[in-house]
This record gives structure tokens, C-alpha cells and sequence, in this order.
């Protein structure tokens, strides 16, 4: 399976945001990843739709957005219709999470579901048929520049394990949080596959060696 690179644009430096996103796509980013934050979900506000407008005109390649949001299935019409190739919600933060799975589906686009460090795989098993991705926090969701958590590697593998027992090793399993050239070994070893990098990417004097060190 295709290792990818999503660089989170919580790392950048936002008042640089177009130039910033040339950069990053020209040191070999695949994807941009987008953190909208609501203050409820989590205890930090980013940005929303009117910036990720401006970030799909900037932007050549897909924008995979991961809604850290109460009850994402509000707000999935607006994401898709702005131009998101893949939406994440968080299993957390809704009730029918099976209906904003196929809502996303209904946009044509992929859907993945995320889960933050205390949630087990058994809660997020019975949606491993209809994803198109995982992606386990690695972190607890909310700000950038924390330290991977070491615990959850477990969850990957097992998530990687049941996926492939389904028949749907297609399924990609994004890891995010503390993600530098370390402990993306431990990532792919235990099955992830796409890796979200903030403050190690944008953060590096050689962003393109640091993106090359992901992939
Ligand atoms: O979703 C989040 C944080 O909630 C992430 O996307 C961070 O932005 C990743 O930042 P680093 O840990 O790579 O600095």
C-alpha cells in the first residue's frame, strides 16, 4: 500500500496561507489536511468554511478534512460542496454515525471516521464495512505539537488486522499527531498508512527531506 503524506495546516504559518500550501505541495506533501475545530468537540477553534474555500482555489492536491466538530452531519453538505475529497468525522461526536458515513458517500467523496486515543476498535468496528479510511488520533484531537502516544499503535494494528480479515485492505489507516521520522516506523509497522504531519513538516529547515523522511 502507497504511503501518503497529509500536511496539516495547523502547522503552517496562516498568514502566509497561499504560499504556504505551494510549499508544501512542492516539498511533496499528497494531501492537505484540514483541522476545523469547533471549541465544543475540542478545546481549541481553527478555521471553517470561508478559509478552506480560499485553500481549494490555492491548492492542487486533495483536500482531506477532519471535522473535530459536535454532530458533524450538520455541516457535511458545506465541506463537500466546497471542494473536501475525503471527510473525517469523529465516531465521538455523532449519533447516528453510520448516516454521516453515507451521507459524505451521497457527495461522491471519501468518508473516514476518527477515533481519539480512549476510544477501543470495538466501538468503531461495526463501520469498518462502508469507510474508505480510519484515522486514529495519535494524539488526544485539539492542538498541534504534542507527543505521540505511544498506547495507540496497538488499535492500529488491530484495526489493520480486522480490515484485512474483511477483505478491505484497501481501507486506509491515517495516523495523526506527534508524527515525525520517528515514530512513523511505528506507524507503518503497525499497519497506517497515511500520515499526518503539523509542527515536523512545516516546522523543518528542508521541508521536502522532512516529507521524504514520511513517505
Ligand atoms: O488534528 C490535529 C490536532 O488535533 C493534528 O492534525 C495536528 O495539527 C498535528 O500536528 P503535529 O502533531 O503534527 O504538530
Amino acid at each position: 500500500m502507497k504511503n501518503l503524506v497529509s500536511a496539516s495546516l495547523l502547522g503552517c504559518d496562516l498568514a502566509d496561507l497561499k504560499n504556504e500550501i505551494k510549499s508544501i505541495e512542492k516539498a511533496g506533501a499528497d494531501w492537505l489536511h484540514c483541522d476545523v475545530m469547533d471549541g465544543v468537540f475540542v478545546n481549541n477553534i481553527s478555521f471553517g468554511t470561508p478559509v478552506l474555500k480560499c485553500v481549494r482555489k490555492a491548492a492542487s492536491v486533495p483536500m482531506d478534512t477532519h471535522l473535530m466538530i459536535t454532530d458533524p452531519i450538520r455541516y457535511i453538505d458545506d465541506y463537500a460542496g466546497l471542494g473536501s475529497d475525503n471527510i473525517t468525522f469523529h465516531l465521538e461526536a455523532a449519533s447516528d454515525p453510520q448516516a454521516v458515513i453515507d451521507k459524505i458517500h451521497s457527495h461522491g467523496i471519501s468518508a473516514g471516521i476518527s477515533i481519539k486515543p480512549g476510544t477501543p476498535v470495538s466501538e468503531v468496528k461495526p463501520y469498518l464495512g462502508s469507510v474508505d479510511m480510519v484515522l486514529v488520533m495519535t494524539v488526544e484531537p485539539g492542538f498541534g505539537g504534542q507527543k505521540f502516544v505511544a498506547d495507540t499503535l496497538e488499535k492500529i494494528s488491530e484495526i489493520r488486522y480486522l480490515l484485512d480479515s474483511m477483505g478491505r485492505s484497501e481501507v486506509n489507516i491515517e495516523v495523526d499527531g506527534g508524527v515525525n521520522g520517528e515514530t512513523v516506523k511505528l506507524c507503518r509497522e503497525a499497519g497506517a498508512n497515511v500520515f499526518v504531519s503539523g509542527s515536523y513538516i512545516f516546522g523543518a529547515e528542508d521541508r521536502k527531506a522532512a516529507v521524504n523522511s514520511l513517505k
